[in-house]
């Protein structure tokens, strides 16, 4: 049986025993209206593979993240003015919904939010594969985000051309400092990088033993063979991703938990190529969000 919210009532020094690695994190029971769903939830972090989340329900997991957001949105604010949030597409959209809903319609500062892609198709803005239309259909044509403070890709161009245009793009940004630098690269530092993961463990457009994973000096590239229409797409390299502030990865469903053991798990040498265990923020943060089916094979937890 998969360890639910009951599982909260485990004496944290049983736990202790059965893995000195796992570092648990027990809920407090003196939870706010806000945080009520967050007790739902079961939740422990791993030495560098970050904090791992396990939702009962989708409802619940969607509750958690629009919480989570918001509060890196209010940390990134006060901390240098803006909140420069990095998207995927996917299922991941669907379950950011609960930020077009009170609370967060309201008390987040949508005005100091600048939003990109961690990965795009190279499709038109309009087409339905587009995931800039996504995010824009279900997220932000809802709430009050500047738009001149949405940066999709140029979709005239062709894949090469639109990675280098939107690598042009970013630097402008970090060189008004609108986008952080990081001190451990020279790398663009995103407040926020949110990403899902695929069956195969792919993150943003960086697909299981596809040369792009060997990319370390370029912040987006591209690729014309995606194993996942559409083929061509740009992408957001490892070493972008791994110098963001806060990293987030979403999966959902019982398809994902081999991909999610594999990226999380203390496993063999064999998932060390995965794209999502290659997920590894330099000194930011990483939260995965899993249902319970995500995360029906993470050793750790069954
Ligand atoms: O453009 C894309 O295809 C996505 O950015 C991709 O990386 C997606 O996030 C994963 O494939 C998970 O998608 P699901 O959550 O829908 O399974």
């Amino acid at each position: 049986m998969l360890i639910n919210h009951y599982s909260v009532f485990i004496p944290i020094s049983l736990l202790d025993s059965v893995d000195r690695q796992f570092d648990y994190i027990l809920r407090g029971c003196h939870c706010s209206a806000r945080s009520l769903a967050r007790n739902m939830a079961f939740e422990g972090s791993m030495k560098d593979r970050g904090e791992v989340r396990i939702h009962e329900s989708l409802d619940e997991l969607s509750t958690d993240l629009a919480d989570y957001i918001a509060e890196l949105s209010e940390v990134s604010v006060k901390e240098h003015g803006v909140f420069t949030v990095a998207l995927s597409g996917g299922s991941l959209i669907n379950l950011m919904r609960k930020l077009c809903d009170a609370p967060y319609n309201k008390t987040v500062d949508w005005s100091k939010w600048y939003i990109f892609w961690a990965d795009e198709r190279v499709v038109a803005k309009t087409h339905v594969d587009s995931n800039y239309k996504l995010a824009k259909d279900h997220l932000f044509s809802k709430l009050p985000i500047v738009p001149s403070h949405v940066y999709p890709i140029n979709d005239s161009l062709t894949a090469e051309e639109a990675a280098s245009d939107y690598k042009f793009v970013i630097r402008q940004l970090v060189r008004i400092r609108v986008i952080n630098v990081s001190n451990i690269s020279d790398c663009p530092k995103f407040d926020l990088i949110l990403l899902g993961m695929g069956p195969d463990g792919h993150v943003a457009s960086l697909f299981p033993n596809h040369s792009v994973l060997e990319e370390k000096n370029e912040w987006v590239t591209f690729i014309t063979n995606s194993p996942k229409p559409p083929p061509e797409r740009i992408t957001f390299t490892l070493p972008v991703i791994n110098s963001a502030a806060n990293v987030v990865v979403v999966a959902t469903g019982g398809g994902k938990a081999e991909a999610a053991s594999m990226a999380i798990d203390d496993v063999g040498p064999e998932c060390l190529g995965l794209p999502a265990r290659m997920v590894q923020p330099g000194v930011g943060k990483l939260v995965w969000f899993l249902d319970n089916e995500a995360a029906s094979k993470l050793k750790r937890f069954s």
